[in-house]
């Protein structure tokens, strides 16, 4: 936990004069952990602990705690808006119930609904963040794990990866029952998951056509996403439901942003011998030749009927992330190598060094809702410490190390 410091206390103040304008109020009382006090127009008042703040750009991030962390996610939802109208970011908020340290909580923006920042226990960050990141525009953040939706890449119409990234989307505090997993695409409301018991490290996020998107894609839909913690994973569960009166297909991508110790000591596994479209070259269809992916200039591909479960292997860092999919049979893998990051304003020049995107995806074979219709995905994003040393990789045995054959 980190206190208010002599380092903050201008970025509090600056944030504190906002406050007072917008009628919340900050409590610090000396040799205690500073304290801010909420209270909206309706009357609602809450008293939430300041963890840890920092400042990225413009934007001042807190991270807190509350008696009432559902409630907490609301107002500060309410509060961001009011003080910045640009994007929202929070924590998961589970004091008292969760058995993970405040640390190992992932950071998750409501711009987008993107996770921004997963730690392991040794307090290391586990996803990809930018040294351009643009935090404070109304842009998708150039790392973590953006949601392509309803069109990946530039594959229709629609602005590039979809507009899903780029819109403000609500916690959903009442989430509808999930279907059944033995069907991906389902009319039923069955559940096997109860969501009102849903655990303490999940959240529901829920993003719906509003009347300005039906303008450039003219289909009612919901799209809920599902993020669980739990040591060492993460997982997504996204979520589409046709709500319009007539069918529609779209395409969809988890794009992981993965930290590398240096792109050319990174293996990625279970993609061999598949056939995959190259972005590079006009989509056109070829077939992996490699035992391996290994990056030695831009890459961009989109990989077919991939298995379900596929590894990036960072061999100087001695770390595999373990990427587990359901009902995405898709897996892009790219890096833009140096000219497209000198292109790309924001990402820092040598940023292709130290990242990687190796994304669950449906692209191949667009999903077909009708109305009524709900499709569920699912990602699991597993941090394992792997056990052998550079220049004496097995994939055999990591492979099976992870359970994977
Ligand atoms: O800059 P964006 O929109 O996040 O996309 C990053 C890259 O994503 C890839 O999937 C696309 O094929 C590239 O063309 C694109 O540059």
């Amino acid at each position: 936990m980190r206190r208010r410091g002599t380092a903050h206390s201008e970025e509090f103040k600056g944030e504190i004069e906002k406050m007072n304008r917008q009628s919340y109020s900050f409590i610090h009382e000396r040799d205690a952990s500073p304290k801010l006090l909420l209270s909206e127009p309706s009357g609602y008042t809450a008293e939430v602990l300041i963890l840890e703040c920092k400042y990225l750009d413009n934007l001042l991030k807190y991270r807190f705690c509350s008696p009432s962390w559902q409630d907490i996610f609301f107002n500060w939802c309410r509060i961001r808006l009011a003080l910045s109208n640009q994007r929202v970011d929070f924590c998961m908020m589970v004091e008292g119930k969760c058995t993970l340290p405040f640390y190992l909580w992932p950071q998750i923006l409501l711009f987008g609904a993107q996770v921004v920042s997963w730690k392991n226990e040794r307090r290391q960050e586990l996803l990809f963040i930018s040294s351009r990141a643009a935090w404070n525009v109304s842009k998708s953040i150039r790392g973590g794990v953006p949601i392509c939706f309803p069109q990946f890449s530039n594959l229709g119409t629609l602005e590039q990866h979809g507009f899903a990234r780029n819109r403000l989307w609500s916690v959903d505090k009442s989430p509808s029952p999930l279907p059944s997993p033995s069907t991906s695409t389902s009319t039923s409301t069955s559940t096997s998951t109860s969501t009102s018991g849903s655990t303490p490290s999940t959240i529901d996020l829920v993003l719906k056509s509003t009347d300005d998107d039906l303008k450039t894609w003219p289909h009612r839909f919901e799209l809920r996403i599902r993020i669980s913690l739990s040591a060492g994973k993460i997982t997504w569960i996204p979520r589409v439901r046709n709500t319009d009166s007539r069918p529609f297909t779209f395409t969809f991508a988890l794009r992981n942003y993965m930290p590398v110790s240096d792109i050319s000591e990174v293996r990625v596994e279970g993609l061999e011998t598949l056939d995959y479209f190259d972005h590079l070259l006009q989509g056109e269809r070829c077939t992996e030749q490699a035992d391996a992916i290994t990056f030695d200039c831009e890459l961009d591909r989109a990989y077919l009927s991939t298995p379900s479960k596929i590894a990036v292997i960072d061999h100087e860092r001695k770390v595999t992330y373990e990427l587990r999919k359901e009902a995405m049979c898709d897996a892009v893998v790219w890096n833009p190598w140096d000219k497209k990051a000198k292109a790309l304003p924001d990402l820092g020049d040598a940023d292709y060094k130290k990242m990687v995107c190796v994304d669950s995806a449906v692209i191949e074979n667009p999903i077909a809702l009708k109305p009524g219709e709900e499709w569920k995905g699912r990602q699991d994003l597993i941090y394992v410490s792997s056990s052998y040393f550079s220049g004496t990789l097995d994939p055999s045995k990591v492979l099976g190390y992870m359970g994977m054959k």
